[in-house]
């Protein structure tokens, strides 16, 4: 039976005394209970839990000695409920558990529950084992322990950082010693292959260490430089004194940097920079180096650019360059020349000026295009300067390219040709027109003519052609003076244009030739009318100074299409008919027809026979006597070339004279003549016949030329003939072209002693004023005035006013063309000294003559 609680003695089982004492007597902390409450506690129990007596435990439930929770948190209850029916299930439970004194204070103790069965049932006996004491020495061994472990901890710890610094320290070493070769090395590296040459010295200036830069600068092999005196080295003798002073610069630790003149091995200069600094260890010097450059390639190329700096800056041509944005980076004087832009007002800026092309809107990026394509443009552009004024030049454009191949710059060279147009335009204008006058010359006439022909061919129009040669203009020329003839022939000029229209074309040939281009006419007729018109404006006299001068003039004319298909027929057609107008007596008009070509034909063909004729010796002379009028007996001859044509017979001079002179031929001819009669003259002479005078005629052409004087007495001496035997027969004419000239020829004639009669005289209308200033001995009465005699009374009245003058100015006179007796009667009757005539003789062959003197009678 169980006894409720406070009851416990008496109710014990068994014997209750003994259990009881024995129960009581336990040391250790025991208590029974059931589920609900506490029934039987040891005073060690009772201790345990801090009361004081059993009583205040006795019935209580047995978790009322625990804290409400656990240590970890568990409801003291609650677990106490599980460990009791855990222990009556098993019989057996075994824990700790957190307890709690009277005083409120805890502690931890171990729970061992036995089930006890009885007869009234079963109990629970639980063993409460303080573990505060334990605990606190776990604690306090656990605590000891921790901080053992940490101190272990903490010296490993210091040992692996000890450890690992002593890993990295020789880490570090390695990686110095690493660092150290490898710089050694690289230092190596740096001074055997650097570009420049090195060179080491001890104090004494001696060679310690080079590297193949050096070598190669001075030409030398190392073993030859090493422990030799740099200075004895390379130092050249004219610089020892610098090299001594460098040396010792260095020496006194102070660096030094020159660029100077070294030598090489095989004794040639080079330019070098020299860097020279001492080598010191703390403070000691242990060595000196110095570090070389060869700057020869330099020198040249700065060389080099200086003088093409100095040639860009002074060349005459203008130089602009562009960078790739076109914007100026450089200019030279000639641009600002040029220009008028000073450099600063250009430099940084767009190109600053543009070609007038573009400026009229014409396209000059063609320009460019072509300079990008090709790297290269060149022609003549427009301009204009700062001014304003615009100017031709002549541009060439060219690119720079960088290393990438792309544009980098564009070089503008360029030159003012303003000049250059000036004088091409000049020479264009000289090219095509006369000087003189202005007028459009035989080029340009030609072109303008071609092209109004290929008009004309188009139109169906017709186009003419004027040719024009002035009358007389050689004697205006030749009498008054060149200045006078210009003169003359500007106002003739100025005068034709005048006439014609503006859409025709007058030129100046030459000489007094004159073309008249008549264009977009639709009748012949036009033409004539112009060349009227051009008769009238020019049949007013022409005033130079105190000359009033008549001015008239011939004109061929031709046209297009009837006498020629091209400008060169046209002219030539139009030249032959004004030949022709001339030769039907001057101031007249004549249209061109095809026989004047037939006659031109002719006259070709005749040019060349009479230039074989001289050369196959054709030629004769024929002389017709000279009588004297006193006697009638012969005392002269007339030299008169004959042409004994092989089929032809004998041609009179009337039909090659005129040509020879026109051909040229008349030089040769007329010399021929010379020796002829003066080889006739002295053969008659030897034939012991009487002598008499050989008259010989000279041609006007004959007449101008230089050489006269020189042949003709190269004839007389080389003939053999006495000079004053010889006359030389010239025209009225031919002295009033020139008549300055004709009497300085006149006057070497005379002193050579051969004298000078004046032919067809009164027919030149020559001054007679003149006649007494010319050194003339005879003169000649044209036979058309003898002609006449003695019915025609003015032809009278002119031979008896001729012979008259002549007495006076104490000249003979011969007339020419007697045919009668009352003829030669009347002349001897009105004084006339001499005569010759059919009816004395007509020309005959020399040895006709011959017979005549040797019969020396009166003639007929
Ligand atoms: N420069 C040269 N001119 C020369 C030379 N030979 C001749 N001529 C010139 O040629 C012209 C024609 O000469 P030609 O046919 O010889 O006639 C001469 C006489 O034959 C002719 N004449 C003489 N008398 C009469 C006459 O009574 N009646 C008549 N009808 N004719 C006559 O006159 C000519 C000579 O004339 P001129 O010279 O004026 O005295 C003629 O101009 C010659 O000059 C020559 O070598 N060189």
């Amino acid at each position: 039976m169980i006894k409720e609680p406070g009851t416990t003695s008496e109710k014990l089982p068994g014997d209750d005394r003994l259990y009881r004492r024995l129960f009581e007597a336990s040391t250790h902390a025991v208590l029974v209970y059931t589920s609900s409450q506490i029934v039987a506690a040891t005073p060690a129990a009772v201790r345990l839990y801090g009361y004081s007596d059993v009583s205040q435990i006795i019935g209580r439930h047995p978790a009322d000695l625990s804290p409400p929770k656990q240590a970890d948190g568990l409801d003291s209850r609650a677990g106490a409920a599980s460990h009791i029916r855990e222990a009556y299930a098993s019989g057996i439970s075994h824990f700790e558990w957190l307890h709690q004194r009277a005083d409120g204070t805890t502690f931890p103790a171990e729970v061992s529950m036995t089930r006890l069965d009885f007869q009234e049932g079963p109990v629970l006996r639980a063993t409460i084992r303080d573990l505060s004491e334990q605990k606190e020495m776990e604690a306090r061994l656990r605590q000891r322990a921790d901080s053992l472990e940490h101190r272990l901890h903490e010296r490993n710890q210091e040992l692996l950082e000890s450890n690992q610094a002593l890993e990295r320290e020789v880490a570090a070493l390695q990686n110095t010693e690493r660092a150290l070769s490898d710089q050694k090395a690289f230092f190596k590296q740096l001074f055997d292959a650097s570009p420049e040459g090195i060179v080491l010295l001890d104090r004494e200036d001696r060679i310690l260490k080079v590297n193949q830069a050096w070598l190669d600068i001075f030409g030398y092999q190392v073993e030859e430089v090493a422990g030799r005196t740099i200075n004895e080295l390379i130092v050249p003798d004219m610089l020892e004194q610098e090299g001594s002073t460098l040396s010792e610069t260095v020496l006194d630790r102070r660096p030094v940097q020159a660029e100077t003149k070294r030598q090489r091995k095989d004794g040639v200069l080079v330019d070098v920079s020299i860097l020279g600094a001492p080598v010191l260890i703390g403070d000691d010097q242990i060595a000196v180096y110095g570090i070389y450059r060869d700057i020869s390639g330099q020198r040249r190329m700065e060389e080099e650019s200086r003088l093409a700096a100095a040639a860009l800056e002074n060349t005459a041509e203008g130089v602009m360059i562009l960078d790739r944005d076109r914007r100026v980076v450089k200019v030279n004087k000639a641009f600002a020349r040029i220009t008028g832009y000073g450099k600063q007002e250009v430099i940084g800026r767009p190109m600053p000026f543009r070609s007038l092309q573009r400026e009229r809107g014409e396209d000059d990026r063609d320009i460019w295009r072509a300079l990008d394509q090709d790297g290269h443009w060149e022609g003549e552009v427009w301009n204009r300067r700062k001014g304003g004024e615009t100017y031709p030049e002549l541009l060439s454009l060219s690119t720079l390219k960088d290393g990438q191949g792309q544009v980098s710059h564009y070089v503008c060279v360029f030159n003012d040709i303003s000049e250059h147009k000036e004088y091409q335009r000049q020479l264009e204008f000289l090219a095509h027109h006369d000087t003189l006058t202005g007028l459009p010359n035989r080029t340009l006439f030609q072109q303008e003519c071609q092209q109004a022909i290929g008009r004309a061919k188009r139109s169906g129009k017709v186009v003419g052609i004027l040719f024009l040669d002035m009358d007389h203009f050689k004697t205006i020329n030749d009498s008054l003076g060149h200045p006078v003839g210009d003169r003359f022939l500007k106002d003739v000029a100025s005068r034709l244009k005048e006439v014609i229209r503006e859409s025709d074309l007058v030129s100046r040939f030459g000489g007094d030739e004159f073309a008249i281009l008549v264009d977009n006419i639709d009748d012949p007729e036009d033409v004539a009318t112009v060349a009227n018109k051009v008769r009238e404006v020019l049949s007013e006299p022409v005033r130079v100074d105190e000359y009033e001068l008549a001015a008239s003039c011939s004109i061929g004319i031709s046209l297009f299409p009837a006498d020629g298909e091209d400008a060169s027929s046209l002219l030539r057609n139009a030249d032959t008919a004004m030949y022709r107008a001339k030769e039907k007596g001057r101031n007249c008009i004549q249209f061109f027809s095809a026989d004047m070509n037939a006659r031109a034909y002719e006259e070709l063909l005749m040019s060349k026979a009479l230039r074989d004729a001289l050369d196959q010796e054709q030629f004769v002379l024929h002389y017709q006597p000279s009588v004297c009028l006193d006697t009638f007996k012969i005392v002269g001859v007339e030299a008169l070339v004959r042409w004994e044509h092989p089929e032809q017979g004998l041609v009179p001079p009337s039909t090659f004279i005129p040509l020879a002179e026109r051909n040229g031929l008349i030089g040769e001819l007329g010399r021929w003549v010379f020796r002829e009669a003066c080889r006739q003259a002295v053969a008659w002479r030897d034939q012991g016949l009487p002598s008499l005078r050989m008259a010989v005629n000279v041609s006007a052409r004959q007449f101008g030329q230089r050489h006269l004087i020189t042949e003709l007495s190269r004839e007389i001496d080389s003939s053999g003939m006495l000079a004053s035997d010889l006359h030389i027969e010239i025209t009225e004419s031919m002295m009033m072209e020139n008549p300055d000239r004709a009497r300085r020829t006149l006057e070497a004639v005379a002193r050579m002693g051969v004298d000078i009669a004046v032919d067809d005289f009164g027919t030149g209308h020559s001054s007679l004023s003149y006649l007494k200033d010319f050194p003339i001995h005879y003169l000649k009465v044209d036979r058309s005035f003898v002609m006449g005699l003695p019915e025609d009374q003015d032809a009278l009245a002119i031979v008896r006013a001729i012979v008259a003058m002549a007495k006076n100015l104490k000249l003979k006179v011969i007339a020419e063309g007697v045919e009668t007796a009352r003829q030669r009667d009347l002349l001897a009757e009105m004084g006339c000294d001499e005569a010759q005539g059919y009816f004395f003789s007509r020309p005959r062959r020399a040895a006709d003559i011959a017979q005549l003197l040797k019969e020396n009678r009166p003639l007929p």
